[in-house]
């Protein structure tokens, strides 16, 4: 190494790249804006679709904005057959997020002006993957069970329609609405590693399709939002609460990484964790679990002792869903429905005022030589 080899920020840790003005992510407060307003206002007071919408355009919905966005949703959640047909045709060993992944790339495939990146064009596009993921999702689990697709039910809204079409019946109230939390503390997060990626594929005017597909990839690995289903895996093999300490430690001897906790940006708790942990307990009183919260908080306790590692949105989020009844292989793709507003939101921006990504590179490998006689 010589005196001008350049600073190289593994992970592009503490680098800004770009502006944005979908979403404040700050670690100092705590605190995470969408669009200005603080995401636990809009999580105790906004629907789903109201937060998408506010997203996509920087404003809430005007009633009948909403109203309208509202039918269209609803009109356009039916499968298209070679949609279905691709899902079916795929072995049932296929992890849910390669068939998200399958699944929006015929969505792309099926649509004639896929390439068009007119924003009117992306808009109406994000609107039909937001429609859509939730009969992705749900059939996947449902046909995992040998169970048959259930119908979308246009009475019902974005939350309570996931819902009925994963299970077949209506959910209690008490459950579409942790379910909605956790979708609209889920939706957005600046410049995380799948939101990345989507504006990488976005800034070489590849399409919108191209870019969910490839952020779904980014997505599915653990370090990332399949630390959703990790923490599962974790709470399974940990079993009760009494068990947790000695299993961290066991863990932290082997040098392995603890689901769920931990953070790029923030270094004192996820400003997400209050907001999802008070839906947990909903859920562990709704189902009547209080080992679940038990195992829960003493893992934090052990973690946080141990290590001064605080959770991540993915801790609290992973437990809530196995108590609605969703299979942990599912946990991943549902952070997919709710992101896909954030990535669309991002594609969007990104193309308004686009710079081909394309950062340097330090080469490190053997001297220019000759190719052997
Ligand atoms: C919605 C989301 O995507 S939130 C993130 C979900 N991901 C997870 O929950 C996976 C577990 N967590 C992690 O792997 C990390 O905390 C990450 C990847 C999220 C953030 O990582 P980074 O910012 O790169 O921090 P980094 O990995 O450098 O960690 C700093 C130190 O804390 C330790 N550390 C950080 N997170 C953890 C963890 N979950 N378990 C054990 N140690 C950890 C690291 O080992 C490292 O220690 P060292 O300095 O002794 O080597
Ligand atoms: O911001 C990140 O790096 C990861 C995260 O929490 C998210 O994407 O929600």
């Amino acid at each position: 190494m010589t005196d001008e080899t350049p600073t190289i920020f593994k992970g592009l840790a503490g680098v800004p790249v770009d502006f944005t003005a979908i979403s404040k992510v700050n670690p100092d407060t705590n605190s995470l804006l969408y669009r200005g307003y603080p995401v636990q206002e809009l999580a105790s007071m906004c629907s789903y679709e109201e937060v998408a919408w506010l997203l996509w355009y920087g404003e809430l919905p005007t009633r009948a904005e909403l109203d309208g966005f509202m039918a269209e949703e609803r009109a356009s959640r039916a499968l298209a057959p070679n949609v279905r047909r691709a899902i079916d045709d795929l072995p049932l060993s296929t992890h849910p997020m390669d068939v998200c992944r399958t699944a929006v790339s015929i969505i792309g495939a099926n649509d004639p002006d896929a390439e068009d990146n007119a924003p009117e064009q992306n808009l109406r596009k994000a609107k039909h993957l937001f429609a859509q993921l939730p009969a992705i999702v749900a059939y996947d689990q449902r046909r995992r069970h040998g169970q048959g697709l259930v119908e979308p039910r246009a009475d019902l809204d974005y939350s309570q329609n996931f819902l009925w079409m994963t299970f077949g019946e209506e959910a209690d109230p008490a459950v579409v609405d942790a379910f909605r939390v956790s979708l609209v503390l889920y939706a957005e997060h600046s410049f995380n590693a799948s939101t990345f990626t989507a504006r990488v594929i976005a800034s070489t005017l590849s399409d919108i399709y191209s870019a969910v597909t490839g952020a779904i990839g980014a997505l599915k690995g653990p370090l990332h939002g399949g630390a959703n289903e990790a923490v599962m895996h974790t709470f399974d093999e940990i079993g009760s609460a009494d068990k947790a300490e000695a299993w961290l430690e066991e863990a932290l001897a082997r040098k392995a990484k603890i689901m769920g906790f931990g953070h790029r940006v923030y270094k004192n708790g996820d400003s997400r964790v209050p907001t999802m942990r008070t839906a947990l307990e909903a859920m562990a009183a709704h189902y009547e679990r209080p080992d679940m919260l038990e195992l829960y908080e003493a893992l934090e306790t052990a973690m946080v002792s141990r290590k001064n590692i605080k959770p991540n949105l993915d801790y609290p989020a992973g437990p809530t869903y196995h108590l609605m009844g969703f299979d942990t292989e599912t946990f991943t793709p549902i952070f997919v429905a709710a992101r896909v507003v954030g990535w669309t939101a991002h594609v969007m921006e990104q193309l308004a005022s686009n710079a081909l990504i394309r950062p340097l590179s330090v080469y490190n490998g053997v001297d220019q030589r000759e190719l052997p006689a």
